[in-house]
Parts: structure tokens; sequence; C-alpha cells
């Protein structure tokens, strides 16, 4: 008796039938959807109006087009924004990070005008607003203030809460923070505003945003608060572990282009909701390769684990996706 393994292939059929047996009506009824609007999220990089960097990416936009922009993509199906704004009155304390209608109030308050279904989650971290441009704030003798510090941080998640925040994202990769910023939310009676901590690694993918958001620390680096590339796979797994235990509901990985295998190790680890953020440094790659190969990479991001894709590619894709729809 012949098996399959034994004798020869079964010869092809009349149209090199296989994948998935040819027919239309077969293959749309295992195909999935690799990637709609609705999984996407867009950075938006709130700038004041006359700011030279207005878009000098995607999302770079001035406070008056705040409305405009997130209503655009509201209605593209796009599901989130993720706002960043231009520091400003920076000093030593980063005071202005909590000051009353800084620019960060206003974009996200403007964007939840427009757009009330987009979910808006916020930075919370000090580098827009000290002086030195860190993630932290430090004593005088040069040491990580951990209490002024989570304090700030949990005002800062408040305040963008209050001003119609439903995610707050902690991006200073300091343990404790998350904890600190869930205390301060559950303190001001603001239990159902998530908190998506980032697990960032040190990459040179952040360029375009650190200088457009001026957010390079004045002095040195930041290496000893984002994960050393080389450990990543597995630095990762830990870190993302602390913040679960610390209370996070889901999470950020960025960068991601250069860190697939990191994308797969965290999604066999954890079951927690993962946002991919392709940064600021892989949009002109992405735009090198037009839209249609922007929406090949970014479904391949859903397919490695990727709950959610966070990219400066989102309209683009969308815009895609809506054409193309059969
Ligand atoms: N903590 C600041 C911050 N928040 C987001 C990014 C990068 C985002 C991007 O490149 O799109 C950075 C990088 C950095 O300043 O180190
Ligand atoms: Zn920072």
């Amino acid at each position: 008796m012949t098996t399959l393994t034994e004798g020869p292939l079964p010869a092809a059929g009349p149209d090199g039938v296989n994948p998935s047996r040819a027919r239309p009506a077969v293959r749309a009824l295992y195909a999935r959807p690799a990637l709609t609007a609705g999984d996407l999220s867009a950075p938006l990089l709130a700038l004041p109006d006359g700011h030279p960097g207005v878009g000098s990416l995607p999302g770079a936009v001035a406070l008056s087009d705040v409305r405009r922009t997130a209503t655009r993509w509201n209605e593209l199906g796009i599901r989130g924004i993720k706002a960043f704004a231009l520091g400003h009155d920076r000093d030593s304390a980063g005071s202005a990070a909590v000051s009353a209608g800084n620019l960060m109030v206003l974009a996200v308050s403007a964007a939840k005008a427009a757009a009330p279904d987009l979910a808006v989650t916020t930075e919370v971290c000090g580098c827009s607003w000290t002086s030195g441009g860190e993630c932290v704030l430090r004593t005088s003798a040069g040491d990580i203030d951990l209490d002024a510090t989570y304090r700030l941080m949990g005002a800062m998640a408040v305040q963008h809460a209050e001003a119609g925040a439903d995610v707050v994202s902690p991006t200073a990769m300091l343990d404790g923070s998350v904890r600190a910023v869930r205390a301060a939310l559950d303190g001001a009676g603001l239990r159902d505003v998530g908190v998506n901590p980032n697990l960032a690694i040190h990459t040179t993918l952040y360029g375009p945003f650190k200088a457009l958001m001026a957010t390079d620390p004045v002095v040195g680096h930041r290496r000893g608060l984002q994960l050393e590339p080389g450990r990543a796979e597995r630095d990762t797994v830990v870190q993302a572990r602390r913040w679960i235990a610390e209370g996070a509901d889901s999470l950020t990985l960025q960068p991601v282009m250069t860190a697939v295998d990191v994308l797969v190790r965290l999604r066999a680890d954890h079951e927690a909701p993962l946002v991919a953020y392709s940064t600021s440094g892989e949009w002109p790659a992405l735009r090198e390769l037009g839209p249609e190969g922007m929406t090949e990479y970014i479904a391949m991001l859903r397919r490695a684990g990727a709950d959610h894709v966070l990219t400066f590619a989102a309209e683009q894709v969308a815009v895609y996706l809506e054409q193309t729809r059969g």
C-alpha cells in the first residue's frame, strides 16, 4: 500500500490547487483580515501654533489643528491617539507638567471634544518639562529623587485624566512609577482610567521625536532608564512582569522594527493587551515603503502578537485599507 509519505507527491490540480484549496469561497472561509483601521492608534505630537516642526512627522500638529486631526482620524476608523506635548516653561522640578492649561491638557481636551470615542492615551514623563530634559527628577546631589518623581507622575496622570485621557502611559521605566500612578488615579476617584507603561528599549529609532520634542537629556543619555538592546528579549519580559505586578492594565513595547523578537517573547509570556509602538525613527523607512508596504509591515506586527499598533503610518494605512476594501 502506498501512503502519501512514501509514494510520489500527488499531482497539483488544474489551477495549481493547494493554497487552501484555491476555491474563492474556501479561501474566504479561512482568511482573517490582516489588519483593520481599528487596530491602529496614531501619535499626536501637539505643538504650539506657528511652531516650525508642524507637519515634520504625521501627527505633529499645531494645537489649533488638533480638533480637525482627531475628527479625521476618527472618521477613518482609527481607534486611538497617544498624546505628547512639546514642553514649555521648563524648570528643574518639571512644574509646568502639571500647570493649569498646559499644552498637554489643551491638546487632550481638544481631541476629546472633537472625537469622544477616540481613546486618548497620554505620555506621563518628565522629559518634556524638566530643564535638563530628563524623564525623572533629581536631588541637588544628582541622585534620582524617587518621591518627587512619583509625586510628579501621579499628579500628571490625574491632570491628564481630568482633561479626558482614558489611559495614561508612564514612560520613564522607573520601578515604582506604575504603582504610584495607579495609586494617584485611584485616590482621585479615577479608577476607570487605565495605566499602560512603556517597555522602552534604547535605540536610535527615537531620533526624530527627540529632535522635535526636545527630549534628549541636556547632559548624558537615557540608557539607565531604558532597556539594553543586547538583553532586550529577556529584560523586557522581566520588566513586563514587574509592571503587571505594579498594576499595569496593558503594555507598550517601543520600538518594534528592531524588536519583533521581543514582541513575540512578550506575547508568549503575557495575556495583557500589548501595544506595539512603531516609533518616529521607523517613519522614514515606512514612508519609503509606501502605503501598501506600510500596511504589510503593520499587519505583520499584529500577526507577531500585538493587540494594537501605535504608528506614524496610521493615517496612510487607514486610507489604504479604505481604498482597497474588497
Ligand atoms: N520618554 C520620552 C519618549 N517618549 C516617546 C519617545 C519616543 C517616541 C518616538 O520616537 O516616536 C521617547 C523617547 C525618548 O525621549 O527617549
Ligand atoms: Zn521621558
